[in-house]
């Protein structure tokens, strides 16, 4: 049995803020079993656990396989790592769709650097952008500029549950709903956010209540999960909110959170799994200006610390 853990360190292109916090690198983990590859990359402000954390329990889970025993990691990003790499991926995997663009800045600069000469003659389908985070009336005034400027591309709004039920009830009804695909979690919990979709009538989208498992219930104006299953953590929970999605006539869009080439991989596989007709959340790697793999997919492990390293007959 071949048994390994790196650690990476990439830096963004700029500083990226998270719930508040600046990050300058993205910092995870590799796990390799049999060749097999995850990643284990916990997302400040975003995962319960830390890297520390995520790194001890992966050291213990490696110590543990090489005794010939089973895992069963507690921590929701080495859940994932481990399950990745453990997985039984089927051979002959579509290529998911594209992923829609994500625009992430300050409101003011995002209007001066529209890519619209690209975009205006073929318009993504979907865009995504953040809200809650600056002003409300540039935040208004860009999705005005995209709506306009682009009118065939619908848009995802999220705001990572940033507003009170009023804020989020001033700010949806000043949008231009028809543009609108979704807004993820505009309230920090889900009777407010249900609250602000029934006073407006804009459609939501569940992320944040998906990873912290907390309860939902199906809703006429309820219509994406966005799965994330980096954060989420095993790939059976994933999995089971996939099929209760499907019953519920939900939509399921598969999303990053600032993984590596690597993971990003991973998660572009699941996409084609359990999501293969909608454009996964999954534009976040231009915002790293390093890799971890060749472009043939091989693991530059040369350039990552190596943590641990072990073959064994087990
Ligand atoms: O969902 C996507 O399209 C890309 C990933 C993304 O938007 C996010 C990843 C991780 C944390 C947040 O910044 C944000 C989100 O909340 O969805
Ligand atoms: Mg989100």
């Amino acid at each position: 049995m071949q048994l390994a853990l790196y650690r990476y360190s990439l830096p963004f292109l700029q500083p990226l803020v998270f719930k508040g916090e600046r990050l300058a690198n993205r910092e995870g983990l590799l796990v390799s079993i049999n060749g097999q590859w995850g990643e284990i990359a916990p997302l400040p402000g975003f995962s319960t656990e830390t890297l520390a954390e995520a790194e001890a329990e992966s050291l213990a889970c490696l110590a543990a396989l090489s005794r010939g025993e089973k895992v069963s990691p507690a921590l929701q990003s080495v859940q994932f790592g481990f399950d990745c790499a453990q997985r039984s991926w089927p051979s002959n995997l579509p290529a998911s769709l594209p992923p829609y663009p994500l625009l992430q800045g300050a409101p003011a600069a995002l209007i001066q650097s529209l890519p619209t000469a690209d975009w205006q003659a073929s318009p993504p389908s979907r865009l995504k952008l953040k809200v809650a985070r600056y002003a409300m009336e540039e935040e208004l005034a860009l999705i005005e500029q995209l709506a306009a400027r682009l009118p065939t591309t619908k848009l995802i709004l999220d705001a990572n549950g940033g507003w009170t039920r009023q804020e989020a009830q001033r700010f949806c009804e000043r949008l231009p709903l028809k543009q609108i695909d979704y807004l993820e979690e505009p309230c920090a919990t889900f009777a407010d956010t249900i609250a602000v979709a029934e006073a407006t009538g804009v459609a939501i989208a569940l992320d944040e209540t998906l990873t912290r498992g907390e309860e939902w219930n199906y809703h006429p104006q309820l219509k994406a999960l966005v799965i994330k299953p980096s954060l989420v953590g095993s790939l059976s929970i994933c999995g089971a909110l996939v099929q209760r999605a499907r019953a519920g006539n939900l939509r399921v869009v598969i999303s990053s959170s600032f993984e590596s080439d690597l993971g990003l991989g991973l998660l572009s596989r699941l996409a084609s799994v359990w999501a293969p007709d909608e454009p996964p959340g999954l534009d976040t790697g231009h915002w790293l200006t390093e890799r971890v793999t060749t472009a043939t997919g091989e693991v530059m492990t040369e350039s990552l610390h190596c943590l641990s390293n072990m073959e064994n007959s087990a």
